[in-house]
């Protein structure tokens, strides 16, 4: 087996002292296989960016140890910034006055990148992001959006093989937001290693390989996008709408009755379809005979609801509040 991208191995993190003693992560194992991308997910001051920072080297931990290629991010903290590319949400990095393009040469050059592949690869980096036209337009009048993307541009230009990347679509207009997803998808193409942290589950919906759940410090769920999508419980919602008396037969259809409604002779009742198969829909049509269906609407199970039902077991179990993802 080849080394992995990220071997976390039972990190914590304290912050401060005495009695203003924070503690940021407790006892953190995980590992990230070379290639995968992995989803990171946690309410606010769960620890994901605490995590995000020590393997970027930009914080130490407390205890425990974090590898990025079999490199100790305390004791090689070079060849760990070599092999790793750090995208942070919002405004930050990139000096405003120069240009996309000599941005992305400079900092290309700081991250260890060869002349002669600083040469060859910014235009088609720029290229690739779509920041072809803006090369050379000062940063200082890139919206957002396009910064980000400069983020990303030199992500491929320095080639790293472990990406972090920390809210990378937050302030982003939905757009722009599907944009940057694409540029990373594109990124996942050519073989790169991801630790993604968002608090938007489309961006974990559409990229993420695993999940995995930090709640006040520690992993509380390490699992495959599949798995945690089924750990909702149902694989669909179907919505039917008709005329006539509310039909009392729809949960015998296997779904389970989410909710119904009625309004002006019109009614309207979800169901949670467990699984998603011939054999539902067949059971769900034969409960549906004879009454005057207007519209019949499935929407198979989205992340977001997801997570709200695994945070509301978790609180459940804990008795915390869970706050924060969108
Ligand atoms: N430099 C610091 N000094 C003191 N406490 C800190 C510091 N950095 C983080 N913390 C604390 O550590 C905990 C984890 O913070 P962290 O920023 O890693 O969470 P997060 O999961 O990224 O949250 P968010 O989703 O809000 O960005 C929080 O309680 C935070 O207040």
């Amino acid at each position: 087996m080849s080394t992995p991208a990220v071997e976390v191995t039972g990190v914590g993190r304290v912050f401060g002292r005495g009695r203003d003693q924070v503690t940021a992560l407790r006892d953190v194992s995980f590992q990230v296989a070379e290639g995968q991308i992995v989803g990171l997910l946690g309410s606010n001051g769960a620890g994901k960016t605490t995590l995000t920072k020590i393997l970027a080297t930009l914080l130490e931990p407390s205890t425990g140890s974090a590898r990025v290629f079999g490199h100790d991010v305390r004791r090689e903290l070079r060849t760990v910034r070599r092999l790793t590319g750090v995208v942070f949400g919002g405004d930050r990095g990139f000096y405003g006055a120069l240009s996309g393009r000599e941005n992305l040469r400079y900092f290309a050059m700081l991250a260890g990148v060869g002349r002669r592949a600083i040469r060859d690869k910014v235009d088609g980096a720029l290229t690739d992001v779509g920041l072809a036209e803006a090369a050379r337009r000062p940063v200082e009048t890139y919206s957002k959006g396009m910064r980000q993307r400069l983020h990303i541009a030199l992500g491929l230009v320095a080639e790293p093989r472990l990406l972090l990347l920390d809210e990378p679509t937050v302030g982003l207009d939905p757009v722009e937001a599907e944009r940057l997803r694409g540029t990373v998808a594109r990124l996942r193409d050519t073989g790169v290693s991801i630790l993604l942290t968002s608090h938007y589950l489309l961006d974990i919906e559409r990229l993420a390989d695993r999940v995995l759940i930090l709640s006040r410090g520690t992993v509380t769920m390490d699992t495959t996008a599949a798995e945690f999508a089924r750990s909702a419980g149902f694989a669909a919602t179907v919505t039917v709408r008709g005329r006539g008396p509310v039909p009392q037969q729809l949960g015998a259809s296997g779904a389970a009755l989410d909710d119904v409604e009625e309004q002006g002779g019109v009614w309207t009742v979800r169901l949670r379809v467990p699984e998603w198969g011939g054999a539902t829909f067949d059971r769900l049509g034969a409960a549906l005979t004879g009454l005057d269906v207007l519209a019949v609407d499935v929407a198979p199970v989205r992340l977001e609801d997801v997570y709200a039902t695994v945070m509301d077991r978790m609180s459940a179990a804990d008795g915390s509040t869970p706050t924060g993802t969108r």
